[in-house]
């Protein structure tokens, strides 16, 4: 079975998940501040916020340190409901002394110009890492995602001229099979240059999706519809209805 250089390690749980998660992050966030001095982290939406609950009122979260970008985001206004960001704000980020300028959300003025909104956005990442890191590509210390049962992560979808994207770190598109219609992502690139990405999936509706990917990289999905996402270390946190079809191996968490 083809395998990336670092397999992706699978935590399989039938309760628990959303705590071992936020013990993952934690430990994740503490590593990079004493590397670095601070955590830079990307979002997904869907079901994902409603799992970093246990990030609330933990005593070795350092939010002061916290630089959040959206891996993906729709594009719409920041209060409106099928906005990530007020998704994560009304989960968390309303919840917590994170400092507002630490939040990075799609700059609203450019709402009617998707070019310029990608591009904004894009300027955002090169303020927050370029200068910093000087890298190719930015190196996100985490980036959490999600994932349909299509096999798409962020807002890159089956058989989208997306998959294929190698030089901008952020793009945007307007055939989001997904509603809503327009949205703004993360590119591979971006996703394969973190030095940690955690996937995300409960419910059996992600059973298949799960199988395909991790038990038959090859034959699974086909390449052109579904790309997959080789980072510096991957985690997959799942619940057991998710992995019911997955035989590849499950390791035991310990944060
Ligand atoms: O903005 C979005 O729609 C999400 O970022 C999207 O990529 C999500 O992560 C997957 O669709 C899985 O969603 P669920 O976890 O809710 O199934």
């Amino acid at each position: 079975m083809h395998q990336p250089p670092n397999p992706p390690t699978v935590y399989s749980f039938s309760t628990g998940l959303s705590s071992a998660l936020t013990s993952f992050i934690v430990k994740a966030q503490k590593e990079s501040i004493e590397k670095k001095g601070r955590f830079t982290v990307a979002l997904s939406g869907g079901s994902l916020p409603k799992q970093l609950k246990g990030l609330i009122n933990n005593p070795g979260v350092r939010w002061d340190k916290w630089q959040v970008f959206y891996a993906d985001e729709r594009v719409v206004p920041l209060d409106h409901p099928d906005s990530n960001h007020h998704l994560c704000a009304t989960e968390i980020f309303q919840r917590v002394p994170i400092p507002p300028a630490n939040i990075h959300t799609l700059d609203p003025a450019f709402l009617d110009d998707l070019e310029e909104l990608s591009d904004a956005y894009e300027k955002e990442l090169i303020r927050e890492f370029a200068q910093k890191d000087s890298a190719r590509f930015p190196v996100f210390d985490l980036i959490l995602l999600g994932i349909g049962s299509d096999g798409h992560t962020c807002s890159l979808f089956p058989g989208h001229e997306l998959l294929v994207e190698e030089d901008r770190w952020v793009a945007y598109l307007e055939d989001s099979p997904k509603p809503p219609p327009k949205r703004i992502t993360f590119t591979y690139p971006v996703l394969n240059h973190a030095a940690r990405v955690a996937f995300v999936a409960t419910g059996e509706g992600k059973a298949d999706v799960l199988s395909a990917i991790l038990d038959r990289p090859e034959g699974g999905l086909p390449a052109s519809r579904v790309r997959p996402v080789h980072p510096g270390q991957l985690y997959w946190f799942v619940d057991d209805n998710a992995s019911a079809k997955l035989q590849y191996p499950k390791s035991s968490f310990s944060a």
